[in-house]
């Protein structure tokens, strides 16, 4: 069943498949020039089967826009201390312009130590406290894929985000917090709720642009929703039956919405396409 007045659906999949042609395009020229192909590190730790499925795409993705790739892989009883050597070598690498370490990783492994050990100028998730600092003063070197992924998407769209309204439902360093400082800086007026405010609802309500990262499936329903509001899904959540959905209950808010994101297809390409133009950023800033 289709709704009866069904938003427009904004197709991530088929704007990073543009993004990735006109990188492939760039990288082609810049190589041309003699210059250095770009190369991303992805370390991969423990056999986390999403994971494992993330760093394939990614690897995939680089080979088709001409990123040379190393892949480094190991068991998930892998010690702290061997990380942070691979990383200093990989630092330590001029083939290398950005090193990715995939998270979630093993318990035993401190993320925030593995984070500050990259360099920051081949950081190209951006997560490394220099690079958030940068983007908090506006001042971006690397931005957060995710994050950046979603506003190519918004721009796309050509939404209005000076004077808009904006609210970010999930306030982690990887997306939420991020997309709240990237919105401010496009004029935005942004409220940033979590999982302990009281009356989520008013506040979602209240937006223009509604970007969701919870990690909860289908938890914004649309009646939760403005009419008209622009909606992000950027969850991906396996449900038992094997099945992907996001953080937004598609069918309920597909009614409400002027136009919203699928699951999968509209956010987690993005990310991807992002994490090939920081690349060919960090290559470039090298050079
Ligand atoms: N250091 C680090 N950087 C990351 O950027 C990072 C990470 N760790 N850990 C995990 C998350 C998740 N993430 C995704 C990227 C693409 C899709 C993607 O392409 N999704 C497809 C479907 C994928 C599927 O079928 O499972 C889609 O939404 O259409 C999903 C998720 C990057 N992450
Ligand atoms: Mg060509």
């Amino acid at each position: 069943m289709t709704a009866p007045n069904p938003a427009r659906l904004i197709d991530g999949k088929a704007l990073a498949a543009r993004l990735r042609g006109k990188l492939q395009q760039k990288i082609q020229d810049w190589v041309e020039q003699g210059k250095p192909r770009p190369g991303l590190a992805v370390i991969l730790v423990g056999a986390d089967p999403a994971s494992a499925v993330y760093v394939r795409n990614k690897i995939k993705a680089c080979k088709d826009v001409g990123i040379e790739s190393f892949h480094h892989t190991f068991g998930a009883d892998l010690s702290e201390a061997a990380l942070l050597a691979q990383i200093a070598e990989l630092n330590a690498d001029p083939n290398v312009h950005g090193i990715l370490v995939q998270l979630p990783l093993p318990k035993h492994i401190d993320p925030q130590k593995v984070i500050e050990a990259i360099d920051p100028a081949k950081d190209v998730d951006g997560f490394h406290p220099a690079n958030v600092g940068l983007l908090a003063i506006g001042k971006p070197r690397f931005i957060p894929c995710t994050p950046f992924g979603v506003m190519k998407m918004l721009e796309d769209e050509q939404v209005q985000l000076r004077g808009a309204t904006a609210c970010v439902v999930g306030a982690s360093n990887i997306v939420g917090k991020p997309m709240t400082l990237l919105l401010q800086a496009a004029g935005a007026t942004v409220t940033i709720c979590n999982s302990k405010t009281r009356d989520l609802a008013f506040h979602t309500k209240h937006a223009d642009v509604l970007v969701v990262a919870t990690g909860r499936p289908k938890m914004i329903t649309g009646d939760m929703i403005k009419p008209g509001a622009v909606v992000i899904d950027v969850g991906i959540n396996r449900l038992d039956d094997g099945s992907l959905c996001g953080d937004v209950d598609f069918e309920s808010a597909n009614t409400v919405a002027s136009a919203i994101t699928p699951v999968p297809g509209g956010v987690g390409p993005m990310t991807i396409a992002m994490l090939l133009a920081n690349c060919l950023g960090s290559a470039k800033a090298h050079h």
